[in-house]
């Protein structure tokens, strides 16, 4: 296979645009391996941010001192200089001369200690005899000399293969020459150091301790300017003194006999490598440790080990097994491993700049420096993205018949403009319904539009996020969608995460449909919630079933088990994000289920309207669909305004397509923000301006973080209470309140009046800060700001400028030390943009909560906000893996790999 060939006619810009999110909204690309736009970026962010919780040290990380918890540090190295051929030429020579660490960790899990002797991986072992494709996957068993005990501790910690044990990855690197900067208390530290003395000391009758001494020499720390660090060589150096100490309660560890058993364990004069956390000890340059772990280097001639400044992986533990006999084991594996062992060809990786995968296990858990323990990231990272992209991708063209339509499917993922079904082919609802809008679809709504009625069409079904920042007009889009499939006679349903927004949808499309002209029969539109009474939702139900009612708006109702469908065609997922994958895959598969039942009911019982569905199902047969067609799972087209990893991660776990809208509609003003402090003065200021708004006919939104007060957070305003006060404050004015606990109905009626302009003030929780569309209001207020996140301020915020008015978004922060978190969105109003800060300063665990990112998917070390631009390289191997060899035939070694990964049957929801 010619790949480089290949790469000539290969237009890369355009296939990547199958996945915007890599690129974050006008924001430049995060490039992964450049230092300058990686720390730029957060540096610039991070100029203007108060970041609680936030150590920019850790992303500038040189791997020195980390805590056990800090980040991976290849956030920001600088491009790595090694060659692939440079790092395998000597991988094998230093590992062999490597000394491995051995477990002689006294804190340590004691019962899993490994006997240095018994462990050995002989050049003819069986190991290295296995078929190379099937080396990863081989039992730990093989490894020789591994006890029994050994092997069921392992396993039951989940290391069942070689491939377990390879992929339990370092959480991080010490420096071994890491003490140039000052050393702090509770500091995690790891040094190499020589032990002077070891004491078994008995302090009374039952309590006795061991302290053992190590002298570490480490470069002096003259200076705490960032030069001075770099400097390290003009530098002199010290001695620091480490006392590991460890306690023993009970009168049968004061014995001598055991004291004297327990100094012997270690000699004076030996190497050892220590790590643990420190605390200043009076004497000068003294520090204890309590909780370490001490490695003695197998050979004390051979200081290779350090005088390289190799970097030193720290293991997470696992199951309670030692990660220091992690490393060993894992080292051992290494040391067996084939060098080629890779499934993909040799061409895609170079083509890449991609290590040899063997080379990247050992760059990975070995590596000579911190570049090459980076360039072995990318290459496992890519790994875990390419697999899922030549999953996916094999999926699909196994779902078509001829190489024609497989080499069409491909050359489409390529050239995705060609993907899209221009206006005149739309059906002829769909086009109605378009001419009745009171405004024009802009240039990305319509070819947004065109690329789901071309999934609309496929064979396969449709699994699309559509992504776009707030008020960008998504819903129309998705409104647009359900006309194609009402069109030809099947059903739609809207699925929204609050009552509020499914009414307004509900309301909204009403008016939509009533402008439509030409249409003998309307769609029949349904709203189902929590609240609607019990006598009509069963009607509605029963609408569903018989296929009477077309398309229905509602909340999680819709996927009860006791709704059902005749024919549902597609399911609209509003802020999929606030559903759960569990709730989205239930709603999908039931669908499936369900849709094929009735629709088999339906076409038994004869009924006129099963003949219209029937009919029109015919004819969307002879559109393109495949005639087995009734067995398909309904198109699932998902919506989002915050680009959160976890809509990230179901693109690529959800099977997911992007589309995304990068255009306002026109007109459009952009809101003004001010961020404020709450002082007296402050607040006078924002009720001048409220003022000023109401005057020339604005309505405002004021926006709380609580509904009462709060006894615990006095500080916190709550909307409630406030609607007194406003109301006072603003007497020609008439105020409303609308918060969660409050009824459907009167929500809806509070909102309304809003609407209608009855009430000009609407003082609210957050409850309004998802989908609600008043296109005339104009000011937005809240109160204590620095209570949200970045993104969630954002879509608030998104609540006004919707309409002709020009808009002003007033946040007030409680604090004057919050306002430069909140900052950034004064200068932005780029939601992917303002989205990814929201990210990188609180963390997807933050900013998904609980529940979301419970069920993030398990990327071992890939950080899905951050390594886009891997993915998208994936996607490009992938398409041209699959380019070359439709069934993956040529490439047996690779399609071994995708099912052990991926195994087929569960790719998809
Ligand atoms: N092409 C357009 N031209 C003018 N107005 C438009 C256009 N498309 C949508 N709108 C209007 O813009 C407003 C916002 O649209 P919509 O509610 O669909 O946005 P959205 O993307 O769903 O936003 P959010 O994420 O805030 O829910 C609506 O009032 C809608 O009628």
């Amino acid at each position: 296979m010619n790949l480089k060939g290949a790469k000539a006619e290969f237009d890369d810009s355009s296939a990547c645009k199958r996945f915007p999110s890599i690129i974050l909204g006008s924001s430049p690309q995060v490039e992964l391996y450049d230092e300058t736009a990686c720390c730029t970026e957060l540096s610039r962010v991070l100029a203007t941010q108060n970041c609680e919780g936030f150590h920019p040290d850790s992303i500038g990380a040189k791997l020195v001192q980390e805590s056990p918890s800090e980040t991976w540090p290849s956030l920001s190295p600088a491009l790595p200089s090694v060659t692939p051929s440079s790092v395998k030429e000597d991988s094998y020579e230093t590992l062999s001369s490597q000394p491995v660490a051995l477990e002689t960790t006294e804190k340590s899990n004691s019962s899993v200690t490994v006997e240095e002797s018994s462990i050995k991986v002989e050049p003819e072992s069986p190991l290295n005899a296995a078929p190379i494709e099937l080396f990863l996957d081989r039992s730990i068993n093989c490894i020789s000399g591994l006890s029994k005990r050994h092997c069921r501790q392992l396993e039951n910690c989940g290391f069942h293969t070689l491939r377990k044990l390879l992929h339990h990855f370092p959480r991080t690197y010490a420096d071994l020459q890491n003490a140039r900067t000052a050393i702090d208390d509770g500091q995690y530290l790891i040094c190499i150091g020589t032990i002077l003395s070891s004491r078994g000391i008995r302090a009374n009758y039952s309590f006795s301790f061991l302290e053992v001494v190590v002298g570490c020499e480490i470069a002096e720390n003259q200076s705490t300017s960032e030069h001075a660090v770099d400097d390290i060589d003009s530098k002199g150096k010290k001695t620091i003194y480490l006392h590991l100490k460890k306690f023993f309660r009970g009168t049968r560890f004061t014995y001598q006999p055991f004291l004297k058993s327990l100094e012997g364990k270690y000699k004076e004069g030996e190497i050892v490598c220590v790590s643990g956390k420190v605390r200043t000890m009076r004497t000068k340059d003294h520090f204890e440790m309590r909780e370490y772990n001490i490695d003695a280097l197998e050979d004390q001639k051979d200081s290779s080990f350090h005088a390289k400044e190799r970097p030193y992986p720290i293991y997470p533990s696992k199951g309670g097994l030692n990660p220091n006999f992690l490393r060993d084991i894992i080292a051992r594996v290494l040391q067996a491993l084939p060098v080629n062992i890779d499934p993909i060809p040799k061409d895609v990786t170079q083509d890449f700049g991609l290590l040899s995968l063997h080379d990247a296990y050992i760059g990975i858990h070995r590596p000579k420096n911190i570049d090459e323990a980076d360039l072995a990231r990318k290459r496992l990272i890519f790994d875990e993205f390419f697999y899922l992209q030549v999953g996916r991708l094999y999926q699909m063209l196994e779902g078509l018949g001829t190489k024609i339509e497989k080499d069409g499917l491909l050359d489409r993922y390529r050239k995705p403009e060609l993907n899209a079904i221009f206006m005149e082919e739309w059906s002829s609802l769909t086009k109605k319904f378009l001419k009745a809008l009171p405004y024009s679809l802009t240039s990305s709504q319509l070819s947004a539009v065109s690329e789901i009625i071309w999934d609309l069409k496929r064979p396969i079904p449709m699994n699309r996020l559509l992504q776009g920042d707030v008020g960008c007009g998504k819903t129309v889009v998705a409104f647009l969608a359900c006309m194609e499939v009402l069109g030809s006679g099947y059903q739609a349903a809207f699925m929204v995460p609050t009552e509020l927004l499914a009414i307004q949808h509900y309301h909204h499309l009403l008016n939509l449909l009533e402008n439509m002209e030409e249409v003998e029969q309307k769609p029949s539109v349904a709203l189902l919630t929590g609240s609607t009474p019990t006598k009509q939702s069963r009607i509605i139900r029963e609408g569903l079933q018989t296929g009477n009612i077309s398309l229905v708006i509602g909340t999680h109702s819709l996927i009860a088990e006791n709704v059902e469908f005749s024919a549902l065609r597609i399911a609209v997922v509003d802020e999929q994000h606030r559903f759960g994958v569990i709730q989205r895959g239930r709603f999908n598969s039931k669908l499936y289920y369900t849709s094929l039942g009735s629709r088999m009911e339906v076409g038994m019982d004869g009924s006129s309207k099963g003949d219209v569905h029937m009919g029109s199902r015919m004819e969307a047969g002879m559109d393109g669909s495949s005639k087995d067609d009734v067995h398909m799972a309904p198109h699932v087209l998902a919506m989002s305004a915050t680009p959160i990893p976890r809509t990230l991660a179901l693109a690529l776990y959800g099977d997911m397509s992007l589309t995304q809208i990068t255009d306002l509609p026109p007109g459009r003003i952009p809101v003004e923000t001010f961020i404020i402090e709450g002082t007296d003065d402050g607040f006078e200021n924002v009720y001048k301006m409220m003022l000023d708004e109401l005057e020339i006919g604005g309505k405002v939104y004021l926006v709380y973080p609580v509904i009462e007060q709060s006894e615990q957070l006095p500080q916190l305003r709550a909307a409630s209470p406030e609607l007194e006060v406003i109301s006072r404050r603003f007497q020609g004015y008439s105020c409303g309140l609308l918060h969660g606990r409050m009824k459907s109905d009167e929500k809806e009626e509070a909102l309304g009046r809003f609407r209608s302009g009855e009430t000009r003030i609407l003082l609210s929780t957050q409850v309004i800060e998802i989908g609600v569309d008043v296109p005339d209001a104009s000011m937005m207020v809240v109160m204590n700001a620095e209570r949200f996140g970045i993104a969630q301020l954002h879509q608030l915020r998104g609540r006004v400028g919707r309409g002709q008015r020009k808009s002003k978004c007033l946040l007030l922060a409680s604090t004057a030390s919050s306002l430069n978190r909140l900052k950034v969105l004064e200068k932005s109003s780029d939601g992917f943009y303002l989205a990814n800060v929201d990210l990188l300063l609180r963390g997807p665990g933050d900013l998904l909560g609980k529940k979301q990112s419970g069920h993030l998917p398990e990327f071992p070390i890939a950080r899905l906000e951050i390594d886009g631009n891997i993915l998208q390289e994936a996607h490009l191997a992938a398409l041209k893996i699959l380019g070359a060899s439709h069934d993956l035939e040529q490439f047996m070694a690779l399609k071994a790999e995708l099912s052990m990964r991926q195994p087929l049957c569960l790719l998809g929801d």
